[in-house]
């Protein structure tokens, strides 16, 4: 049995998916656990409201381990949620639920959609017993009324009987045991009231337990959004389970709904809320070769996207067994805790046997003040808030980490997250975009080579790299009209660290830095090509052991990541970089940072980030490597918290890392720290608390008068206390006002949002605008560029008119200059800035590569709106000249664009309304191109929507 092996690590596994979105798709579940098999296997979630204390976990898995066609069964007791993998031919629901009801578990398949909500009522034996010992409190009235407090006991007990006789049947002493002990001494003590009271506060306590547990858990199940279970094939229109959708299949995904599969688009333009994978509550603009990700909303416009992953491996799925295998690792403190509880209560359970017997036998005086004595140690004898007080807030502080866009990948790394004292970035994508960008390209030597042709073996040669340089080169070869062909390319290797090989028409070819001229024995000293060529970059190309061309390029720090770095030193962290890169282009990032790095290491060999990652672990203490390339996964392994950028950053890079930070955001990282430490504290707090409560109660007891409820009260409080004190995680932290100012704290998405406030109140405030831009700019050198991803959007200016450049007030230029901070190609908002009446929040357009400007952006701003880039059709060069005339009614297909190239595609991305959702009028036959666009009149029929018009 499957499920035998993991009773180790049971109790705390989370859940992702809805149920039925998981439980349709038996290959997902069998690539989850290894091991599938052949067999149909289905993923069952149940609420189940009787699991409180690891003590349930155990005899959960004895429950189920029985049945055949069970195969892993997993227990989140934070959400109260059991987990089952079964062969719902051999095991049904049905008799699952059976067999965990027979223990009185309350168990419930969770139904779709619904995120494991119970009741928010107390249970009819609550309110009875609650009535009945209230009413019992009156005896002093009327004495007969003693009598309902042992009805309260009646009334109250049975959910609390059935599961501790299925415990007790299996020789397991959990709490309801131990409770039912108490109150049965209690009754045999006479001490009626005090029977009624323990099984009252019990149950209230249990059941408040669960509704604070379902808020937690609830908050889980909204993480990764629904993932549809359908698709909708793009050629065909023909609806297909998600599971079926192979590699390369082309689906149509509308407005407003989920996107069934990991893919790229190939047609169409749309804004995707990413939330559910990065935290980043700003929608990402989506463009034909956009990546877009299974479980993000299509917000606006109809996208086709081709599939690049199947159903299972999506990411969405793979983060999903990523969070479950997490939970299965416990953390070090949760397994001291464990062992050290498996004891506990035993150990007690003997002692409080001893008090009760010892002085019977030895005829001692005041016998049934020691019996009392020994029910509250029994009752003490529940270790459950101390056995919680790791799980629950682990599993807070990761589900708030999702939240955030940060997945941490177990309660190990959240522990030592809290204890970093230096972080080292990769250069390469992690401070920088990894977006570079070619400044100069020159033929060196004798000219043997023609520059056409080097161009053409160098980017078909790169198209098989996934080096961020490399696509600089494809994009650069391809700006001069020349296409690769990787298909050519024979022989292709890649040296980490140094560059490539490969072998093209006959020539081989090196393109790297200044180790792959000494490795491509080429004679020319480096020192010589420096004086060449000046830039921050440089990369060497050798043709047949000769220097054929020589190039730099150059990449900006991401916006964020100076005030990250200055963060981290406030939380007394230092910060290091470890580049494979140049010194000059280490340098370079230092200067954009403001020289807040600590220690630079350039020339590095994924060897020697190994080393020095070890040599910071060494002086400093716990390390964080934070990478994104292939060449860190080892450096990232060997770290004490290993995190890698993003979700499209390498594979090797995400698998060995312990966190994976899902957006771009460099931010997270000193978010992520603070948010371990605060898990550590939150830790220690309920252990420490557990303990006392626990101590003080004994202590009490036998110092003073053995009082049971109050004995009751502190174990089911102290329980309940730990959940609730777990549950402060899931709130954001609060930060000082003061931060804000100076520091490029407002980063380009709070400035979007501020700008849309302004403009939501009706009172645009240009001058304020300008202010948020200015403070962008000045606190935060790097500037975003024009690209794919929310921090790319940046506050434009806009005037009413819809007129052009010509005019630009200093607020607006302050803010456009940071669009152009990326690409030297001269790619620059420039073209957009425009003075306006109303604050609209524009995108930097691009994304092709191509030089497309902002210009694309400017859309009349009557409304307040988030305009649009439109073309950013890499290679076409197009402009949103076609769509700046769009007229102020959004959206309209006609007038004065009509002439223009890629009127179609202008007219879509002028969102909110697509064209297509003017109506079906509008895509008849009369209107070829907007036909054309909403791909033979089917997208529009279909998002003919007059919710999505708004006017
Ligand atoms: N595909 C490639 N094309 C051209 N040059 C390359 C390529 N791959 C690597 N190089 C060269 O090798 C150097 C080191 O690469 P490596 O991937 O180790 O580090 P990096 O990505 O530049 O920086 P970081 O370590 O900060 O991520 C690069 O700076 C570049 O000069
Ligand atoms: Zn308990």
């Amino acid at each position: 049995m499957a499920g035998k092996d993991e009773a180790e690590g049971l109790e705390a596994r989370l859940l992702l998916l809805p149920p039925e979105a998981a439980a349709e798709e038996p290959t997902r579940c069998g690539g989850g656990d290894g091991g599938g098999g052949g067999r149909k296997r289905k993923k069952t979630y149940l609420d189940v409201l009787g699991v409180c204390c690891s003590a349930e976990v155990a005899l959960v898995e004895r429950l189920l381990a029985p049945l055949d066609g069970v195969r892993v069964v997993s227990v989140v007791v934070a959400s109260r949620t059991v987990v089952v993998e079964h062969d719902p031919a051999a095991a049904p629901e049905s008799a699952i639920v059976k067999a965990l009801n027979k223990a009185g578990l309350e168990a419930s398949v969770r139904a779709y959609g619904s995120s494991g909500v119970v009741s928010r009522w107390p249970s009819p034996y609550i309110v009875a017993s609650g009535v009945l010992l209230t009413a019992s409190f009156f005896e002093w009235l009327f004495p007969p009324l003693q009598c309902l407090a042992v009805a309260a006991v009646v009334a109250g007990a049975p959910p609390m009987v059935r599961r501790g006789f299925a415990a007790a049947s299996r020789l397991s002493l959990d709490i309801n045991v131990l409770m039912l002990i108490a109150v049965a001494g209690a009754l045999c003590l006479g001490d009626y009231t005090e029977a009624g009271a323990i099984v009252f506060l019990f149950t209230t306590a249990e059941w408040l337990e669960t509704l604070a547990c379902t808020k937690a858990s609830a908050g889980m199940s909204s993480l990764m959004g629904m993932l549809p279970v359908k698709a909708v094939i793009a050629t065909t229109g023909e609806v297909v389970s998600v599971r079926d959708v192979r590699v390369g299949d082309v689906v149509a995904v509308r407005a407003g709904e989920i996107v069934p599969v990991d893919g790229v688009v190939v047609d169409g333009q749309s804004e995707v809320d990413e939330r559910s994978l990065t935290g980043e509550s700003f929608p990402v603009p989506k463009q034909p070769h956009s990546e877009v990700w299974a479980g993000t909303m299509n917000l606006d416009g109809y996208i086709a996207v081709r599939t690049t992953a199947l159903a299972e491996n999506s990411t969405v799925a793979k983060m999903e067994r990523l969070v479950e295998a997490a939970q299965n690792s416990r953390s070090k403190t949760q397994r001291l805790i464990d062992s050290c509880a498996k004891y506990y209560t035993p150990a007690v359970v003997v002692v409080a046997a001893g008090v009760a017997l010892i002085p019977a036998l030895l005829g001692a005086d005041g016998l049934e003040q020691w019996w009392k004595l020994a029910l509250v140690m029994l009752v003490s004898a529940c270790p459950c808030a101390l056995v919680l007080s790791t799980p629950v807030a682990s599993f807070c502080a990761m589900l708030r980490a999702a939240r955030m866009g940060i997945f941490i990948k177990g309660g190990d790394v959240l522990e030592s997250l809290g204890e970093i004292r230096a972080v080292a970035f990769d250069k390469t994508g992690t401070i920088t975009r990894g977006e570079f960008s070619i400044d100069s390209f020159h033929l060196v030597g004798d000219h043997k080579v023609e520059m056409d042709h080097l161009l053409y073996w160098i980017a078909s040669i790169e198209s098989k790299s996934s080096h961020p340089m490399a696509a600089a080169l494809v994009e650069y070869a391809q700006s001069k009209s020349i296409q690769p062909n990787p298909e050519n390319v024979g022989d292709f290797r890649i040296y980490p660290g140094e560059g490539i090989y490969g072998e093209i028409h006959g020539k081989h070819i090196y393109i790297g830095n200044r180790r792959t001229l000494a490795r491509a024995s080429s004679p020319q000293s480096t020192q010589e090509m420096g004086e060449m060529i000046k830039g921050v970059s440089i990369g060497y190309v050798i043709c047949d052991g000769e220097l054929a061309g020589i190039f730099s390029l150059s990449d900006d720090c991401r916006t964020g990541a100076a005030e990250a770095i200055r963060e981290l030193g406030s939380l007394g962290i230092k910060s290091v970089m470890l580049t494979g890169d140049s010194s000059a282009a280490a340098t370079h990032a230092q200067g954009q940072l403001g020289g807040v790095m600590e220690e630079l290491h350039s020339e590095l060999l994924p060897e020697d980030k190994v080393r020095l990652v070890g040599g910071l672990k060494a002086r400093f203490g716990p390390t964080m490597m934070v990478g994104d390339g292939m060449n860190d996964a080892a450096a990232l392994a060997a770290a004490d918290v290993g995190v890698s950028m993003g979700i499209s950053g390498s594979a090797a890079a995400m698998e060995t890392s312990h966190a994976t930070l899902m957006s771009s955001d460099v931010l997270r990282v000193p978010e992520a720290v603070r948010l371990g430490r605060r898990a550590r504290r939150t830790i220690a707090v309920n252990v420490a608390g557990s303990v006392a409560v626990k101590a003080a109660v004994l202590a009490l007891a036998a110092a003073w008068r053995p009082v049971l409820w109050a004995a009751v009260l502190a174990d089911v409080g102290t329980c309940l206390l730990v959940v609730l004190n777990s549950m402060t995680l899931l709130r954001e932290e609060w930060k000082g006002g003061a931060k804000e100012d100076g520091a490029c704290r407002a980063t380009a998405r709070s400035l979007a949002m501020r700008s849309q406030l302004a403009a939501d109140s009706q009172a645009p405030n240009a001058a304020d605008a300008g202010a948020a831009g200015r403070e962008q700019t000045n606190g935060c050198r790097c500037c975003p560029k024009p690209g794919m991803s929310p921090e790319h959007s940046v506050v434009i200016d806009i005037r009413a008119d819809g007129e052009r450049q010509e005019e630009r007030p200093a607020e607006a230029a302050v803010v456009a200059k940071c669009c152009s901070g990326g690409g030297g190609e001269g790619i620059g908002c420039g073209a957009s800035k425009k003075p306006t009446a109303t604050a609209v929040v524009a995108k930097c357009c691009g994304g092709g590569g191509e030089g497309t400007r902002c210009a694309a952006s400017k859309k009349p701003a009557t409304a307040a709106v988030v305009a649009k880039c439109c073309g950013g059709d890499g290679g076409e060069g197009t402009g949103c000249g076609a769509s700046k005339r769009s007229p102020p009614a959004e959206g309209s297909c006609s007038g004065g664009e009509g002439g223009t190239n890629g009127v179609g595609r202008c007219c879509t991305s002028v969102k909110r309304p697509t064209c297509c959702d003017m109506g079906a009028a509008e895509v008849s036959d009369s209107s070829p191109e907007t036909a054309k666009d909403c791909r033979n009149g089917r997208c529009c029929a279909k998002t003919m929507n007059s919710g999505e018009v708004k006017g």
